[in-house]
């Protein structure tokens, strides 16, 4: 059992340095991460890999962070001490912010990370709005000092104009070379302060995140506010009430390590044999059931979804399983919420809400790859605010489930406010896509002489789908985003239903403005043509509003020759053919007599570009 007096607990208290690092995607948190962990020795030399902490297949394919990550590191200062870090790694993705917002709430400090070349960019003020309004201190970093556009009086300048911030002696470093580090780490032990949590007082452990562990029950990730927490404790997760005994605390360095206790200013991990997931939300607070605190900690803020989207398994006897996984991811991603949904054309499934796109991505590979589900994925909508003529407010998060017109008084759609940060030379061509979506000019700053920063009113709808791209294509990626939601605002909204040889299918019904509706009603049409498999009857495909029909289109029956070719051709050739099909049969979903392919549910998402290309844009 853990043997230690509370003098030994305060002194070593005054050792720990919690901090966080936040920056604009690419500036390159997650290489100074790594540089920290190998100047400090916390991985040898020959296991340590590039993004170490980014610790999901996922995350390093694709190069990003999604999760928050919290390790312990040692850190022998010229002090002659040695300093106990709890460096907490978080994405940069505007999708992923509310993961930013709940690691800097474990955090005393946050080194804010710059891109030497960049500057200052839509991603990098919004989090370090997130890191003040959080108290936290902010030791700036310029990075990738190495490269030959760096200029780093010019950033600092910028973090002085833009932010605020007094960056005279901001740290400089390239990480990519290794320059500058032992700085950076003399720096966090004078810049950050300590932990200042009582250490005698009832234990208060904030819950930040957890994983399910088949073996161990979850895995709780906690912050200690205040207090002592060992194994052998009996705790109290207090908004919830759940009651179990510890079985063990540690710290992650960057693998689990036992610990005999977490104190006030630790941030680690506790087990319990927790098998009810639903008892350890993120945001509650842990305390001890024999000393118990009086009140939780304030916790999370609930996240909103910005999108729905139907989840549906491609074999409905697996619905089960994909809502259990759904309950487990859930443990590891506070932002994700569902609800039993059903669709004629696919049957029980769930509607998901997403905090964007990137997000619904991440989630739909994460539940394919992780739970070995085959899914269809419905498009993805925004929640529309109905008002019908009886007087009623409804949410529509489906638009299958948009009331009849005559019963419709209004419809508003979500607005966002997104800030453009742009080098002057583009400030056209974004106006210009920004109005193409619907959007209202609010103001243009200059932050120095040559980017600006264009902020604009836009529905969330027109920037869920692809305007990001849009954006980067159109500016020669110089263009960054930031946006939050505004407020809902009426439109002329209509719905358009789809019809497969005459039946309507709901999962491919889809919400427009009335101005792009005939326009959008062709497009899918035809895309719709091209992307389901001609069968042994004609198909009509045809675009609805109500009982009007906007387009139609035909997908012609198979001829007779085709299939009789399969049947007498060389063998070799058959079995491909057979095998492909096959292939192609996993991912079809049978919707009245017609097979439809996954990719036809999504088909919406891609009018976008061939409206672009119809106008010789
Ligand atoms: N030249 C140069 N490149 C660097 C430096 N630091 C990071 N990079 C590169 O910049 C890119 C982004 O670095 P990451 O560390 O993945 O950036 P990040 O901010 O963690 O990105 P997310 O996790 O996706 O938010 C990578 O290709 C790095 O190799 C540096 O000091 N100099």
């Amino acid at each position: 059992m853990a043997d230690f007096t509370i003098d030994q607990l305060k002194e070593r208290q005054k050792r720990i340095r919690n901090f966080s690092i936040v920056a604009h995607i690419d500036h390159g948190k997650s290489t100074i991460a790594d540089r920290i962990l190998e100047q400090t020795k916390t991985v040898a030399e020959r296991d340590m890999q590039n993004q170490l902490l980014d610790s999901m297949d996922l995350e390093r394919e694709r190069g990003i962070t999604i999760k928050l990550n919290a390790v312990e590191v040692h850190y022998e200062a010229n002090d002659g001490q040695t300093y106990i870090f709890h460096l907490i790694d978080t994405p940069g993705h505007v999708d992923f912010s509310y993961e930013v917002s709940r690691s800097l709430a474990a955090a005393e400090g946050a080194i804010l990370v710059v891109d030497a070349a960049q500057g200052v960019e839509a991603q990098t003020l919004a989090n370090v709005f997130l890191a003040l309004d959080n108290d936290l201190e902010i030791l700036p970093v310029i990075n990738k000092i190495d490269l030959p556009s760096a200029d780093p009086d010019k950033v600092k300048q910028e973090i002085e104009d833009v932010i605020g911030l007094d960056a005279d002696d901001a740290v400089l470093v390239s990480a990519k070379k290794g320059i500058g580090i032992p700085e950076l780490l003399e720096r966090i032990v004078s810049d950050f302060p300590a932990p200042d949590g009582d250490l005698e007082a009832p234990l208060q452990a904030l819950i930040f995140d957890s994983q399910y562990d088949a073996y161990r029950g979850v895995v709780v990730n906690i912050r200690v506010r205040q207090g002592v927490v060992k194994p052998g404790d009996k705790i109290r997760i207090m908004n919830t009430g759940a009651e179990y005994e510890v079985n063990e605390v540690g710290v992650m360095s960057p693998n689990a390590q036992k610990r005999d206790y977490l104190m006030a200013g630790d941030v680690g991990y506790l087990t319990a044999s927790i098998k009810d997931i639903s008892t350890t939300q993120s945001g509650d607070t842990i305390t001890l059931v024999n000393n118990p605190a009086d009140e939780p900690l304030p916790g999370y803020k609930k996240m909103t979804p910005m999108v729905y989207s139907g989840l549906y398994p491609s074999d409905n006897a697996k619905y089960g399983d994909l809502r259990d996984a759904l309950e487990k991811l859930q443990l590891n991603d506070a932002a994700l919420t569902f609800e039993p949904e059903t669709s004629q054309a696919l049957g029980f499934g769930f509607r998901v809400g997403f905090l964007g796109l990137l997000h619904m991505d991440v989630i739909q590979e994460r539940l394919e790859r992780e739970f070995d589900l085959d899914l269809v994925t419905t498009a993805p909508s925004v929640t529309y605010k109905v008002t019908t003529t009886d007087g009623e407010v409804l949410m529509i998060e489906n638009p299958s489930e948009l009331p009849a017109s005559q019963d419709i008084k209004t419809i508003e759609e979500p607005y966002v406010h997104a800030q453009i940060m742009v080098p002057n030379d583009y400030v056209g061509a974004v106006m210009e896509l920004a109005q193409r979506k619907r959007g209202e000019f609010d103001t243009m700053e200059y932050l120095d002489e040559s980017r600006v920063n264009v902020k604009y009113y836009m529905p969330l709808s027109e920037i869920i789908f692809n305007f990001f791209d849009k954006l980067k294509s159109s500016t020669r990626g110089y263009a960054s985003l930031d946006y939050e939601l505004d407020e809902y605002r009426p439109s002329d909204l209509v719905k358009i239903d789809i019809l497969l040889n005459g039946d309507k299918v709901d999962a491919l019904s889809f919400i427009v403005h009335r101005d792009f509706a005939v326009e959008r009603g062709r497009i899918i049409t035809a895309k719709l043509k091209e992307i389901i498999p001609r069968q042994n009857f004609e198909i009509p495909v045809q675009a609805a509003i109500g009982n009007k029909i906007l387009a139609r289109t035909n997908i012609k029956a198979y001829r007779k020759d085709v299939t009789a070719k399969i049947h007498t051709g060389d063998p070799d050739r058959r079995a491909k053919l057979l095998n492909k099909q096959k292939r192609g049969k996993a991912r079809m979903k049978d919707v009245g007599t017609v097979s439809v392919p996954q990719e036809a549910f999504m088909a919406v998402l891609k009018t976008e570009d061939d409206e672009q290309y119809a106008k010789g844009n």
